[in-house]
C-alpha cells in the first residue's frame, strides 16, 4: 500500500471504483460514524444465486435493520449468557474429548465442533449428513459467484434479464440450480425448527410476540438464521477484492488454529497463560463462561492473536450516496474495502506490530483493542461478535488447560510450522 496516502487509495476494477482504507482513524471517521458507507456492493451472479438473502450481502436499508435487529436481540451479550452459554459449554467439553481421542485430526475437529454448535444453536440440532453435503456446495457457488470477472454479467448486469434457455445464457441456468440449493439449505432446516421443543435460535426469534404473526417476519428470521453459518470453509478462495465474510463457524476455527500455532511459537506465553489459569482455578477444575473477567493475561493472548493475525483481514462495503472526505469526492455505489490487517499493524498505535506480544494491553497506557476493527464496522459490524467473544474465550481456555500444544515430531524431532497463512475470505 502506498505510503503517502495511507487513508485511502482509488483503483478501478472492472468499471468499478474501489477505494482501499488502510488506517483505523479513516475507517472510524467514514465506516463506523457514517451510515452511507454501510452497504455492500452489487453483484449480480451472487443476486441471481439468491444470495442478496443473506444478511452478510443485504443492501443497506430496512429490511439488513430488521434482521440485524432479529439477530441483536439474541446475540447480544446477555443473551450469549441467558440463552447459549450452555451451548458453548458443552461445545468446548466435547472438542476436549475428541482432541484427547483423536489429537492428529485436530483441524477436522476444531471445524466440525464449531460447525456442529452453530447449526444447533441456530435450528435445534445437529446438521446432518444432507445439510453438511448441500452447504458445502453452496459455499462452492458462493466463491464461484465472488469470482468478478469470470462473468460477464458481473461487468454487463442487464444480461441478467436473459432468460435461462437463450444461447451463451449457460450463467443462468447455473445460478437457477445455485439458487435452489441456497434456498433448500435455508428453509429445509427453519421449518423443521419451527416444530422443535428445545430452545435455539429460529424458536425464540418467532416467538418474538410483538412480530410472530407476520409472514414477512417469519421470512426475516429465516434468512437471518440461515446467515448465521455459511457451510464449510473454502481453502482456496482468491477473490480478495470481494472479502465479503459469510460464516459464524469458519472465523471462529480460523482463530482458534491460529492461536494454536501461534503457542507452537511462543512456549513462554502458553506457560504464563496456563499459569494464570490454575491460579484462578485450581488444579482440578475445568474454566468455565464466569472466569472470563479473573483471566487478564488469556484475555491479552486472545487480543492480541486477533491484533497479530485477523480471522477477516478484510471487509468490504460499498456507499448508497455520493459523499466526500478530506476534500475527495467519493461517488455513490464505490467499494470501500477496510484493510483490517494494516489496521492492526499500525506501529503508531501498536509498538513492533509484527512482534506477538500480549503484555501489551496490560501495560500503561494499554494498546487499544483490536476488536474494534477484527469485528468490522459501524452498521455493519459483526452481529456474532458477543457469542464469538464467548466460544473463544471458553475454547482457549479449556485447550490450554487440558493440552500441552507442541510442534509435530518428525523423526522424533519437533519441527516447528511456518507462520504461513493461506489467501483467502477467512485466513
Ligand atoms: C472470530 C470470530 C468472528 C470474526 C473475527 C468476525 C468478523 C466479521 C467481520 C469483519 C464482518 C464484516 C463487518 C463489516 O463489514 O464491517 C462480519 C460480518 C458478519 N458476521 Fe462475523 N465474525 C466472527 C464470528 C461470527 C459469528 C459467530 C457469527 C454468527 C453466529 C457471525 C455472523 C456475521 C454476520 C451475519 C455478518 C454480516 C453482517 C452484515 O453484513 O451486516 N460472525 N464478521
Amino acid at each position: 500500500m502506498p505510503s503517502g496516502q495511507p487513508w485511502v487509495v482509488y483503483a478501478e476494477a472492472s468499471k468499478v471504483l474501489v477505494i482501499v482504507i488502510n488506517s483505523s482513524t479513516a475507517a472510524f471517521e467514514l465506516l463506523d460514524k457514517r451510515s452511507v458507507f454501510a452497504c455492500r456492493p452489487s453483484i449480480p451472479m451472487a443476486e441471481l444465486m439468491g444470495r442478496q438473502n443473506n444478511v452478510g450481502f443485504t443492501f443497506y436499508g430496512n429490511r439488513l435493520r430488521e434482521m440485524r435487529r432479529i439477530m441483536h436481540s439474541l446475540l447480544n451479550s446477555t443473551a450469549v449468557n441467558s440463552h447459549w452459554s450452555h451451548f458453548i459449554e458443552s461445545q468446548s467439553l466435547e472438542l476436549v474429548h475428541r482432541l484427547l481421542n483423536s489429537p492428529d485430526t485436530f483441524e477436522q475437529e476444531i471445524e466440525s465442533s464449531i460447525q456442529e454448535m452453530i447449526v444447533c444453536l441456530t435450528y435445534g440440532k445437529k446438521p446432518d449428513e444432507e445439510y453438511t453435503k448441500t452447504a458445502k456446495q453452496v459455499m462452492f457457488d458462493t466463491w464461484t459467484a465472488l469470482q468478478h470477472h469470470r462473468w460477464t454479467v458481473n461487468a454487463f448486469p442487464l444480461l441478467r434479464y436473459l432468460p435461462p434457455w437463450f444461447p451463451g445464457a449457460s450463467f443462468k441456468r447455473l445460478a437457477v440450480d445455485a439458487k435452489e440449493r441456497f434456498e433448500r439449505m435455508t428453509r429445509l432446516p427453519f421449518f423443521a425448527a419451527k416444530t422443535e421443543m428445545d430452545p435455539c435460535f429460529v424458536r425464540l426469534a418467532l416467538e418474538d410476540d410483538q412480530h410472530s404473526s407476520s409472514m414477512e417476519h417469519e421470512e426475516l428470521v429465516m434468512y437471518a438464521a440461515g446467515s448465521l453459518f455459511s457451510g464449510l470453509s473454502p481453502t482456496t478462495l482468491s477473490t480478495r477484492l470481494l472479502n465479503i465474510p459469510l460464516a459464524g463457524a469458519d472465523t471462529i476455527s480460523g482463530f482458534l488454529l491460529t492461536f494454536l500455532l501461534l503457542m507452537i511459537h511462543h512456549q513462554d506465553i502458553q506457560k504464563r497463560a496456563h499459569e494464570e489459569i490454575l491460579a484462578t482455578i485450581g488444579e482440578h477444575q475445568l474454566p468455565c463462561l464466569a472466569d472470563q473477567s479473573s483471566m487478564p493475561f488469556l484475555q491479552a493472548v486472545i487480543q492480541e492473536t486477533h491484533r497479530f493475525h485477523p480471522p477477516v483481514p478484510l471487509a468490504t462495503h460499498s456507499t448508497y450516496a455520493e459523499d466526500e472526505y478530506e476534500g475527495h469526492r467519493i461517488p455513490k455505489k464505490a467499494w470501500v474495502l477496510a484493510n483490517i490487517w494494516a489496521m492492526t499493524h499500525e506501529s503508531e498505535r501498536y509498538d513492533q506490530p509484527d512482534t506477538f506480544n500480549p503484555d501489551r494491553y496490560l501495560q500503561q497506557p494499554a494498546a487499544p483493542d483490536p476488536r474494534m476493527q477484527t469485528f468490522g464496522f459501524g452498521r455493519r459490524q459483526c452481529p456474532g461478535l458477543h457469542l464469538a467473544n464467548a466460544v473463544i474465550f471458553l475454547n482457549v481456555a479449556r485447550l490450554l488447560k487440558c493440552f500441552a500444544i507442541l510442534p509435530p515430531l518428525e523423526n522424533g524431532e519437533p519441527v516447528v510450522p511456518p507462520l504461513d497463512f493461506k489467501t483467502a475470505f477467512i485466513s
